[in-house]
């Protein structure tokens, strides 16, 4: 390709365009400007502490007065400060930032993108800034304006390191009044080992005079839950003081005291080389920890340029897999600790521990007997079911433990619902490694293995009524049968058979030779065919109607019996069946009433 005398020329950046789509986008809180000259008041300090050890890190902000005719708001820093040919490099180039030189840069600064200063044109028309860098006896004022023109002037006398000015927009001067500000910078720098003074209306405060109680790795449990209090205002379950490797983070997970769903997001609090960042988790918690709030710095992961969340690598993921050990760890530990503790976090929050269990055989074995589960019989625990009842029934879907839960409560048999489908894992799980349990699914086809059948003489006797009964029924697409089962108030109740069931009944046809089993295999397409309609021998309508012998009648009984067990059973009820309910309760009523109507 010819390129040699083509003419080049550069893009040019339009500053106001550029603040805009800043202060829009990524500066979604004009608080911002806070954040960042923080940040690069501790980063300068970090730089200056390179070199002298021992020094003492002073940030020192005066409010605007709003008295005076031009308020002036000051952010001074005694860190590295910069040169004259820094400032033009760094200050003055979107985009350039004296910060990532090497690898060490990142682990010692928190800024790198070089835009944060940005931040201050979206309250501020112009940014002035008097430096003198450890490395110079002279100072330099840097005047900016958002137009894109800056100057530098020499200054005497000024000591080493940074002070900032700005001069409020009409319309963010509330940003600068103490109310504001003084939270919003407490929000950011309360973990900050810099003493951070703010100077407001003729007043000194230093707003982190303390230490952070949860970053001591000395403070005990009660001043942990404390500390979680005051942070959070929440009375933990407890509180689990950890570090990691990984990501060097230190922090506290506080196990919350309510029930949490799933999906709802917690607020946490994670802080960046001891600076506030974000109240998301990030992906810092494994997807199962719901059941924490976590206070957590971490030294060595790194911001997005947005500044409120942390970029997503495999440094990150490796700091999940940690956290998530820590808390594993803790669980398991809990029980020989603290009894009574670890009783309240499986009753809060047993849900999640079952999805933690069925990931992890180990937890699974320690917890298990003191799981709870829903069953037919209300809440028990896993010893409790185990320990009562020789077999263990399970409902792997909600709409068909609602079916079976009435049924089976009479048949004395115990059911589990296990509608969320980490707990059919956790049941598959349960089942390898105790053999000796015996745990089987159960379906509403399958309870009626469960129910007693007729003798071969009743089968004999009551043939031709099942005869008629199975002509009812044909066009419903169900077949009948009679048996006793409880409670004795039901006539009769409608399963449907799953295709796993129809399966089973194939085979079992198959394996005792029976010829219909091919047959039925043909069926198997059409599944329906196998739905039951059961009715009950201990059921006193049942018994009469075996003595009746109006077919009319008959045909207007068994339809509306249909569709009532269909009902009990909580099946769809589609207006065709529900037209055959009502005709037949009409043929019954008008049957009723000839009775008593003289001819
Ligand atoms: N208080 C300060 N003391 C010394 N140098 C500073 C100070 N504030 C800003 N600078 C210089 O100006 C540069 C640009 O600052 P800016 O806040 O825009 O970006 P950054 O901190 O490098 O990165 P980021 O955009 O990720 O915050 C910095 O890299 C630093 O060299």
């Amino acid at each position: 390709m010819e390129t040699s005398n083509k003419e080049y020329y550069s893009f040019q950046v339009n500053l106001q365009g550029m603040i805009s789509l800043l202060s829009e986008h990524l500066y979604s809180n004009p608080n911002t400007f806070i954040r960042e000259l923080l940040q690069n008041a501790v980063d300068a300090i970090a730089a200056l502490r390179q070199l002298d050890e021992g020094l003492e890190g002073e940030v020192r902000i005066a409010l605007p007065d709003p008295a005076e005719a031009h308020p002036v708001f000051s952010f001074q820093d005694n860190g590295i400060g910069l040169r004259e040919h820094e400032i033009h490099e760094f200050l003055s180039v979107i985009g350039e930032s004296s910060k990532r030189k090497n690898a060490e840069d990142a682990r010692l600064f928190i800024g790198k993108f070089g835009i944060g200063l940005l931040s201050c044109f979206v309250v501020s028309e112009a940014i002035t800034i008097e430096t003198r860098s450890a490395f110079d006896q002279k100072g330099f004022r840097w005047s900016a304006f958002n137009d894109g023109r800056y100057h530098i002037d020499p200054v005497e006398a000024l000591p080493i390191g940074t002070k900032v000015y700005l001069t409020p927009k009409k319309n963010y001067v509330h940003l600068f009044r103490p109310e504001n500000f003084i939270p919003q910078i407490r929000f950011y720098g309360d973990a900050l080992p810099e003493s951070i003074t703010v100077v407001a209306n003729g007043e000194e405060k230093r707003i982190n005079p303390d230490p952070p109680v949860w970053l001591n790795p000395e403070a005990d449990r009660d001043a942990l839950l404390q500390a979680g209090r005051d942070i959070f205002q929440l009375t933990f379950l407890d509180a689990v003081p950890f570090q990691t490797e990984s990501g060097e983070c230190a922090g506290v997970l506080y196990i919350l005291p309510y029930k949490t769903q799933f999906s709802v997001k917690q607020h946490h609090r994670i802080y960046l080389k001891r600076m506030f960042l974000s109240e998301t988790d990030n992906g810092l918690l494994p997807s199962w920890a719901f059941f924490v709030k976590m206070i957590v710095n971490s030294n060595a992961l790194s911001a997005t340029a947005s500044r409120e969340s942390l970029m997503q690598n495999d440094l990150l993921r490796g700091t999940r897999k940690a956290i998530g050990e820590t808390l594993k760890s803790y669980l398991k530990s809990i029980r020989d600790i603290d009894l009574q503790v670890y009783l309240k976090i499986i009753q809060t929050h047993f849900l999640h521990l079952k999805a933690m269990a069925a990931e992890d055989d180990e937890f699974l074995r320690l917890i298990l007997d003191d799981l709870p589960f829903e069953t037919n019989k209300g809440l028990r625990s896993f010893k409790n079911i185990r320990e009562q009842f020789p077999v263990i029934y399970y409902c792997a879907d909600y709409e068909e433990f609602k079916q079976v839960q009435r049924i089976a409560e009479f048949q004395g048999v115990l059911v589990l619902n296990v509608a969320y489908t980490f707990e059919e894992e956790l049941l598959k799980k349960i089942k390898g490694i105790r053999k000796e349990l015996n745990i089987q699914e159960m379906s509403s086809a399958k309870l009626l293995d469960t129910f007693v059948n007729i003798s071969a003489e009743e089968a004999t006797r009551y043939r031709s009524f099942m005869d008629k009964l199975a002509g009812f029924t044909r066009p419903l697409h169900c077949t009948v049968s009679l048996k006793y089962f409880e409670p004795k108030d039901t006539p009769a109740i409608f399963t449907r058979a799953d295709e796993d069931f129809a399966e089973a009944t194939i085979k079992k046809l198959k394996a005792s030779n029976n010829p219909f089993a091919n047959a039925l295999g043909s069926l198997q397409q059409q599944p329906a065919l196998l739905n039951q309609f059961c009715l009950n021998m201990h059921n006193e309508l049942v018994q009469n109607m075996l003595t009746l012998d109006d077919d009319y009648m008959l045909q207007a009984i068994t339809e509306v019996l249909y569709v009532q067990a269909l009902l009990m059973g909580k099946y769809p009820v589609s207006e065709k069946q529900m037209q055959l309910f009502n005709s037949a309760l009409h043929s019954l009523l008008v049957m009723g009433m000839k009775n008593f109507i003289q001819i």
